[in-house]
């Protein structure tokens, strides 16, 4: 891994996955309270259009939630980290099972978190994310909170990000995301390039380079990405570098 800028993207040779949160988008205190920014959603267009359609958006969030902020710009995505996916605009969503043991994570957590908690629970149903930016303190709270929601269920894990705590399931993650739109048109044959900012990012970046690719990492941090840019701006400029060339 290097600190270096990645350069513009091929696009004739290059399928791209993005990152939404921290990545595409800066962090809000809330989820729903963030900001795509203006001329966002046209870039996103432009850019899959240059790259034949393989830009797929690869997030933790739930692919209706993302719909509700990119609004009709309807791209190839993989939500809940991969556990949902869509080939297009207007498809339906597939959706992986749920395990039944996240009913007893759920059950754990509102015992833990009442109503005026200063940690924020998000529930995605396929899974919980206890949120704490708005209460910095209360990361190590919730780190336990989290340990003991998954402790002796073999289904789940807890994993740490940027201020959140998150319940998920195991053996789903975004480098099967990324495989899995990688032997399909128009993403078969082409070099991923995998760009996010976090901890479930870095199973993106792996797989990527797997595949003959690489990984772009957004912001400080150790990582298995092999380029890095600063922040969003930074991204959205290489963006509208690469939509150019
Ligand atoms: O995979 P991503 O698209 O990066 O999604 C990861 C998580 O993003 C959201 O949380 C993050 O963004 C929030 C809004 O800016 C912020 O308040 C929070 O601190 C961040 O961690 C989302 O709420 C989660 O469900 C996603 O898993």
């Amino acid at each position: 891994m290097t600190d270096h800028a990645p350069p513009p993207l091929d696009p004739a040779r290059n399928a791209l996955f993005l990152d939404f949160d921290g990545t595409f988008v800066d962090f809000a205190p809330e989820p729903d309270a963030i900001v795509v920014r203006p001329g966002g959603r046209e870039l996103l267009k432009t850019v899959a259009r240059r790259l034949g359609g393989a830009l797929a958006l690869v997030t933790g969030r739930r692919i209706e939630n993302l719909d509700g902020h990119l609004g009709a710009v309807g791209l190839p995505t993989a939500g809940l980290h991969g556990q949902q996916s869509r080939m297009a605009a207007g498809e339906a969503i597939e959706l992986r099972p749920t395990s039944p043991q996240m009913e007893e994570a759920r059950r754990r957590i509102a015992d833990a978190i009442r109503p005026g908690d200063p940690i924020a629970v998000e529930d995605k149903g396929g899974a919980l994310v206890l949120h704490y930016r708005r209460a910095p303190g209360e990361a190590p709270r919730a780190r336990a909170i989290g340990a003991r929601a998954v402790a002796g269920l073999a289904d789940l894990h807890a994993q740490s990000g940027h201020d959140i705590v998150e319940v998920r399931q195991r053996g789903i993650g975004k480098a099967e995301a990324v495989r899995r739109f990688s032997e399909q048109p128009p993403f078969a044959g082409r070099i991923p390039v995998f760009v996010g900012d976090d901890t479930t990012d870095e199973d993106g970046f792996r797989a990527a380079a797997e595949l003959g690719g690489f990984g772009v990492k957004i912001g400080p941090g150790e990582t298995a990405a092999r380029y890095r840019l600063a922040d969003v701006s930074a991204l959205h400029a290489w963006l509208a570098a690469s939509a150019c060339g």
